[in-house]
């Protein structure tokens, strides 16, 4: 199984680190032609403006959505994720290319500007449950994207409380959007509808390998044969912090 990874610009080292730690080999991506010797592809946080400005560059659309429609597993994370979806707000003038293909509205910057960056526990049963381990993941945001709206083919997989004035401000009172037990509003911060998986965060910067050993299992089910073994050491689950550190700056 060979993974690639969209290598234009964000955190596309981390994840390839991940995947040596599961013992999978994955692959830098930058020309259209690469795309035909994966078995799956990650699409990294970073700066989707920027990373879609290079993608155009190198004329790489046309070649990222033929992968998607040939239902090949595509997870994009954060940067990666805006990539994915079909529609988009919050977009700089004149907006940027979209990938597409899944379902959803996401708002580039929901959570805010870089300062506003933070971590939080999320709870994702359906990811525990099949990856084993506690029901908690630690979510790192980082000048992160939200879904506002899902369409009728995605799962939601992950949300997140947002506070009464955050939600006022965007538009998703009026979209009718579910409200939690404590009665507080929510946003949906991990999806998958199909072959496409999307988290809003970046499990990349943590210790904890499921989301990508969820995403294996995804990439073997659709490819040939069976998963080479895959471990899932759920007992150091805290954050990556040298990784985190290491992380460029994004505007
Ligand atoms: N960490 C990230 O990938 C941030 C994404 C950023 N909000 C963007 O618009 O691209």
């Amino acid at each position: 199984m060979v993974v690639g990874v969209l290598a234009l610009q964000g955190s596309f080292n981390e994840h390839i680190a991940v995947l040596k730690r599961l013992g999978v080999k994955g692959v830098e991506v930058r020309k259209a032609e690469q795309l035909q010797n994966v078995n799956s592809l990650i699409i990294p946080g970073g700066e989707s403006t920027t990373m879609a400005k290079l993608a155009e560059y190198h004329n790489l659309f046309p070649a990222l959505r033929e992968f998607v429609k040939m239902g090949k597993p595509v997870w994009g994370t954060c940067a990666g994720l805006i990539f994915l979806a079909d529609r988009a707000t919050g977009q700089k003038t004149g907006g940027q290319e979209l990938v597409g293909g899944l379902d959803c509205t996401v708002h580039r910057n929901f959570f805010g500007s870089q300062i506003q960056s933070f971590e939080a526990d999320l709870s994702v049963p359906d990811i525990a449950a099949k990856e084993g381990g506690p029901p908690i993941f630690r979510g790192v945001f980082i000048r992160a994207p939200a879904i506002l709206d899902v369409g009728p083919g995605v799962e939601v997989l992950a949300n997140i409380p947002v506070s009464s004035d955050k939600y006022a401000s965007s538009d998703l009172s009026l979209q009718g959007q579910k409200e939690n037990s404590d009665s507080g509003k929510e946003v949906i911060v991990a999806v998958r509808q199909g072959n496409l998986l999307a988290t809003a965060f970046h499990p990349e910067l943590t210790a904890d390998n499921r989301w990508h050993t969820y995403f294996l299992k995804m990439t073997s089910d659709v490819g040939e044969g069976a998963l080479a073994s895959v471990s899932t050491p759920v007992d150091d689950l805290t954050s990556n912090e040298q990784a985190k550190n290491d992380l460029p700056i994004y505007q």
